[in-house]
């Protein structure tokens, strides 16, 4: 059945054009630069709308993390949804794959049709505001499929992201804000780190979404 009014299933022109192609390939030709794509306001109103008011009802919760031999709750709250056998081991944590929810998954098919990203789960963090974060990491787990881009949708409020080289440290900082799809592309999780620093003025509640693509049936192999 359609579903009027949320914008998920208006034909849209298909993405990506030559030219973004083009902006692609001149980051992989340019080593020194970050391979992101980012494209501003990737969702409209409706579907932001959706995607927030769907949000409320995910079932986030805020793991232990043990460092030094002391745990810590994580300074966000997190759900997975994916695809049976993608279990996911994500930074010393095991988190199990909870079914799609409806507009998530209207998402992720929209990333296919518009670049052909193709991912079999996403993280949802949640940061409640700007005192939430998340630290300098790569997402390069061992069932992330070789080869395959990340792609980060923002939403609610507008957070700086930084993005370090991890050899030469060179930092990049974007702000994303709701609606916007970040495309890190394969090579950047193997030579760059990324983090959410916290923002003490923010007082709204940021929610993003990373697809990724796991090897299917990794953990249990
Ligand atoms: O919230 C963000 O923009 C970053 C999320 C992230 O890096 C992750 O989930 O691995
Ligand atoms: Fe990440």
């Amino acid at each position: 059945m359609k579903q009027a009014g949320f914008g998920f299933d208006e034909q849209e022109p298909l993405l990506p054009t030559a030219a973004d192609n083009q902006t692609v390939k001149a980051l992989y030709d340019d080593k020194s630069a970050a391979p992101y794509t980012l494209i501003r306001g990737y969702l409209n109103q409706a579907q932001q709308q959706a995607l927030l008011i769907e949000a409320k009802s995910y079932p986030m919760t805020r793991p232990e993390l043990t460092v030094y031999g002391k745990s810590h709750p994580i300074p966000r709250s997190q759900v997975w949804f994916a695809d049976k056998g993608c279990d996911y081991f994500y930074s010393g944590l095991f988190i199990e794959a909870l079914p799609w929810p409806r507009y998530a998954e209207k998402l992720r098919l929209k990333l296919i049709r518009d670049y052909s990203l193709m991912s079999n789960g996403v993280l949802v963090n949640c940061y409640r505001d700007g005192t939430e974060s998340m630290g300098w990491h790569s997402d390069d787990e061992k069932e992330i499929e070789s080869g395959s881009d990340i792609a980060s949708v923002t939403l609610g409020a507008s957070r700086d992201f930084f993005i370090r080289n991890k050899l030469t440290k060179e930092k990049t900082v974007l702000t994303l804000n709701s609606g916007d799809l970040l495309i890190m592309h394969w090579p950047m999780q193997q030579h760059w780190e990324h983090a959410l620093p916290k923002r003490m003025r923010v007082k709204q509640t940021r929610i993003n979404y990373t697809f990724r693509k796991l090897i299917v049936d990794f953990h249990q192999a």
